[in-house]
Formats: structure tokens, sequence, C-alpha cells
């Protein structure tokens, strides 16, 4: 193992020491098929010699020497592959929720750098190959050359002089080993990558399957897969050519040593110098010192290879993190919250222009304030900056006097409620989305709930209720109604601010007043924020913040600002001609 594998290997130590007895009853079944395979080999010596001799009467102890020598073999190997099996199964299952655990507490900017698409790739295919590192390759790399030794000492004891012929051939079978391995793991780490970069362009065209089928990109898109897909078959059979070479050269290293031996043997049973028993033995034996060696050079690819796709999911496991570890979400305390932003400055990367520039305004208990702007002004990264997302801006942002900086991010977190532009909602039930905002949440409360927002009607008259499967990202509700489910969801999570981002945006002139309606039941009690374009629904709020370029340009209530007759004048005029023209 090059530094690389060996870090990589002794990043894994932890994780098998968490299995230390099952890799204690590994020792045992590997100590146990090494003494069987020897034991077998004096049994074949055994055989042989009572058959040369026409010995008889040996013959009831011989058969039951054989059956206790197939008991033991079963026993042995199913215990062996059981353990692997299941040594490997738990490795990769906590891996696979380590490195979970780390992308749930990934800082925003950091999971945003990433495609989901490779990440899933890492998660899954990367951690299927680990498995064999840990266990099936690893046993054998300590397995084979204990056999190997083992069966050296007693060909030694048979013949010293074709014990050293057969050793011989083990450096030639190292080198190769180490050659070979060497290639594939290079090979390996460009197929792992290769195949997360497949899978990241499977999962845009799975995403976005009516917007690519509108814009007819069929072709581009399978264009784009094919030539991964084609890239990882091209590597595959590089891999294939090594893999075929090596095997090649085992086989032939392998047949030869066997044929020499063979030849040698015979002769010296010929010359009287060795039995025939012994000869058997012999060439069984020589099988066991010669075979692991062959074996070497895939094997040590094999480790490699999985040691590589072990290294890419260190990677995300290396990612960092924006609070320790994952517990319950505290509650926040429930009575309505002030909030407050001074002179806030905030920039995506060093030295860029700022997106945000000296914001400040106050929220007082149970105030709704609408933001609104130009695109592009700067309204959703405000947003992310309050919920903790960029925690590296300038300025204050304080929630009932506490700045963000002073609290643990779970906690800042639990004061807020979002009702996004795409609402998100997860595969299961309608029941589970809801229970997402309160876990606790009776029966009663989901149903007052789903009233509050304008979705009881509709729940009820699906086949299957409050019960009924929504579908990948909610794709079997209608907008509008996915809306007013996570309208609901946010009513039973009862947070005390309120973050809306133009929540009527997609909606059609029903769904819209639905929605609306909900929202102004979910508002009550509340300190809401709400970006919003349709400049119509915020007309209530007690204060409009004008956000152009990063700056707030202007700031008051609808009749103070008409009044004004400057930029949301303007605004608010170009929103009514669009929507009488429409
Ligand atoms: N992750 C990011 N990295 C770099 N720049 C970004 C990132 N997200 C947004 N921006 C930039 O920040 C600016 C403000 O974007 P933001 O999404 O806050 O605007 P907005 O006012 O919400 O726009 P819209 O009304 O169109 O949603 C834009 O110029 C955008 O390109």
């Amino acid at each position: 193992m090059k530094n690389k594998g060996n870090s990589t290997f002794r990043r894994l130590l932890p994780y098998m020491g968490k299995y230390k007895w099952s890799y204690g009853g590994l020792s045992l079944t590997m100590l146990a098929d090494i003494g069987l395979n020897l034991t077998f080999a004096w049994f074949l010596a055994k055989v042989l010699d009572a058959a040369v001799s026409a010995q008889t009467d040996q013959w009831r102890e011989l058969i039951l020497i054989g059956i206790g020598i197939l008991i033991l073999m079963t026993i042995t190997y199913f215990t062996d592959s059981f353990l692997k099996h299941s040594v490997s199964a738990n490795i990769r299952n906590d891996l696979r929720q380590t490195a979970m655990s780390r992308v749930l507490r990934y800082p925003y900017a950091h999971f945003h750098s990433k495609h989901s698409g490779d990440l899933m790739s890492r998660m899954t295919n990367d951690n299927q190959t680990i498995g064999g590192a840990c266990t099936f390759y690893l046993m054998d790399l300590i397995k084979n050359p204990l056999l190997a030794f083992c069966s050296f000492i007693y060909l030694s004891i048979l013949h010293w002089q074709l014990a050293l012929i057969c050793l011989s051939m083990g450096p030639i079978m190292l080198v190769m080993g180490a050659l070979f391995g060497k290639i594939i793991r290079r090979i390996s780490l460009q197929i792992q990558s290769q195949k997360a970069e497949s899978t990241t362009i499977l999962q845009d065209i799975l995403q976005s399957f009516m917007v690519l089928k509108t814009f007819g990109l069929e072709p581009k898109l399978f264009r784009r897969y094919q030539e991964k897909s084609d890239q990882i078959v091209s590597s595959e059979v590089k891999e294939a050519k090594i893999h075929g070479m090596a095997n090649g050269l085992s086989a032939l290293v392998n047949f030869l040593t066997f044929m020499i031996a063979m030849l040698m043997s015979g002769y010296f049973v010929a010359t009287g110098s060795l039995e025939i028993g012994a000869m058997g033995a012999f060439i069984q034996l020589m099988n066991f010192l010669v075979h692991p060696f062959t074996q070497l050079p895939n094997m040590w690819a094999n480790l490699q290879q999985a040691l590589g796709g072990a290294d890419r999911v260190f990677e995300v496991i290396d990612g960092p993190t924006e609070f320790n570890d994952i517990k319950e979400a505290p509650v926040a305390d429930k009575k309505p919250s002030t909030m407050s932003v001074q002179d806030v400055s905030f920039a995506y990367e060093k030295n860029a222009a700022p997106i945000l520039e000296k914001v400040s305004f106050q929220a007082e208990a149970g105030q709704t304030i609408a933001v609104v702007g130009p695109s592009g002004g700067g309204k959703s990264t405000l947003f992310k900056l309050l919920l903790g997302f960029y925690p590296q801006f300038q300025g204050k942002i304080q929630l009932n006097g506490e700045g963000l900086e002073d609290q643990p991010l779970e906690e800042w977190r639990s004061y807020f409620s979002y009702v996004p532009q795409e609402t998100y909602l997860f595969s299961g039930s309608i029941k589970d989305n809801l229970l997402d905002g309160n876990e606790q949440a009776t029966d009663a409360e989901l149903e007052e709930a789903l009233k509050q927002a304008n979705a009881y009607e509709f729940v009820q008259a699906l086949p299957e209720g409050i019960h009924t499967n929504v579908g990948e990202k909610g794709t079997r509700l209608s907008g509008g109604q996915k809306q007013r489910i996570a309208i609901a969801r946010a009513i039973l999570r009862d947070a005390p601010i309120l973050l809306l981002d133009e929540a009527t945006a997609a909606l059609d002139n029903e769904s819209e007043v639905l929605v609306q309606q909900a929202l102004t039941r979910l508002m009550k009690q509340r300190t809401t924020l709400v970006i919003a374009h349709r400049l119509t629904t915020i007309q209530h709020a007690d204060v409009i913040l004008v956000l152009e370029s990063g700056h707030i340009v202007e700031r008051g209530t609808h009749e103070e600002l008409l009044n004004r007759n400057g930029k949301y004048a303007e605004l608010y005029n170009r929103n009514a001609e669009e929507l009488i023209s429409a």
C-alpha cells in the first residue's frame, strides 16, 4: 500500500475496531481454514500411501477422517462467509451514516458548491466498494501469506529442495502485485469519478424531466450521458486489460511452477527419494504455496480499488460542518419576537462586489415587513443571512436583543418558519409532511392546521385523505395544493418568525386567493418578513423595504411610499399595469 492507501486504511481502522469480536471470529475461521487445507494435503498423502500399499483395512478410518474434514470445512466456510458479509454490511452502514450526518451539518455554502449527483454517487457506488477492503481482501491478504508460509514449512519437511524451487516464484508475483495494484488504483479512481459525473447528469435529467421535454433537450442530454457512459466503459475496458494481464501472468507462473514441481517430484519418486503419498501431498501443498502469490496482483488491485472508493467517501466526511452533532431541534419561545438588522453588508465571495450593503431595519414583535425590489436586488440573500446560512457577513442581526453569533445555529433557526417559492414536500404521506412541522401534533391539531391552510377540503377529497402519498417532491399535488400543505406544516411548526418567499408567485388566481387567505392566518401573531413581487399582496404590511442593488432605497407604509412617488410607486404602477394587461 502506498502512503495514500495506508492513511485511508488507517482511517478505516476505527470503523473496523467496532466489530473486533467479529474480526476475532474471522481470525479463527482463517486459522481453521489454513489448518484444514494442510490437513487435506496430509489426508491426500495418507490415502495415496494406503492405496499404493493396498492397506484396505485403513479405509474405514480414512472415510471417517474425510467426513470430519468435510464437516469442519462446511462450518468454517459458512461462518467465515457470514462474518465477512455482515461485518462488511455494518461497516458500510456506519460509514454511510457518518457521511450523511456530515452532509446534514454542511454549511449551506459548502453544500451548494457540490452537485447532489456527485454526493449521491459517493454515498452509494463508492460506499459499496469499501466493504471488500475491510473484510474479503484484507483477510485474504493476511491468510494467503500465512497459508503459503505453513505450506512451505510442510513442503520443506517433505522435500526441502522442491520447496525452495516453488518458493522462488513468490518474489515475481509480489513485484507483479505491486505494479498492477498501482495501475488499477489509478484507473478505478478515474472510473469512480466518471461514474459520479454520469450520476450527476442522470440526476439533472430526472429532476428536469418536464423542462427537458418542453425544450426538446433529449438529444443534447442523451449525448452528454452517452459521452460519460462511453468514458466509463473505455476506462473499464482498460481496467479489464490490466486484470486480464494480471490473471494471464498469474496463470502462467502458477502452471509453470505446478509443472516444474510435478516433473521434479515425479522424478524424485522414480529415483526413490520421495514416496508417492508425499508426491500427492506435495502437489497439493505447492498449490497452497503458489496460489496465494498468483492471487496477489488481483487481490491487491481489488484492495486498491476499494480504498479509492473509501478516499472519496472520506472526502464527504471531511467536509466542514456548521454544528457539532445532530440533535433534536430546540423549541423556540413562542412569544412574538423582535428582529433587528443593523448595517449588514455581505458578499458571496471575498473581494467580490457586495450583494448587500449597510442594510438596516427593525421588525417589532408581530409586525409584517415586506421586502420588494428588482430581481437580483438581494432579497433572497437577505433571507439566507437571517437564517444563518452565511455567517461571514458584516454588521449585526439580532432576535429579541440576542445576536446570531451568540447562540447555536439550531437554536437560532428554531425561531423561524420558512415558506419558500418552490415548496418542497418529502416523499411520504401528507400526514408525514405535516408532522415535520411538529412531531407531537395530535390528529385534531393536524386537522385544524389543514383547515387554517385552506387545505382540509381537498385533502378530504383525496382517496386516502391525509394518508395519501404525495409522490416524489409532492408531484402528485398541484402547485397551490403543495403550498397549502407547506403552510399547514408551517402553522404546526408555530415558530414566532415567518419568512415567506413569494409564496404565491407561481399560482393561478383561485389558488392564489386560497393560499393568500391561508398565509394571512399564518402571519397572525407572528413577526413576518415577506418577499413579494405582486405588490398588491403586501399593502397592509407595517413596513415595506425597497431593496435595490443591495441597498434599501426606500422604506415606509404602502401609502407613504406611493405618496413619495419614488421607486416603490414606479414598481407598484408597473405591477398594476401588468396585472391589468394579464
Ligand atoms: N450562491 C451565490 N453565489 C454567488 N452569487 C450569488 C449566489 N446567490 C445569489 N447570488 C447573486 O446575488 C445577487 C442577489 O441575488 P438574490 O437571489 O438575493 O436576489 P433577489 O433579489 O432575491 O432576486 P429575485 O427577485 O430574482 O429572486 C444576484 O446578483 C445573484 O447573482
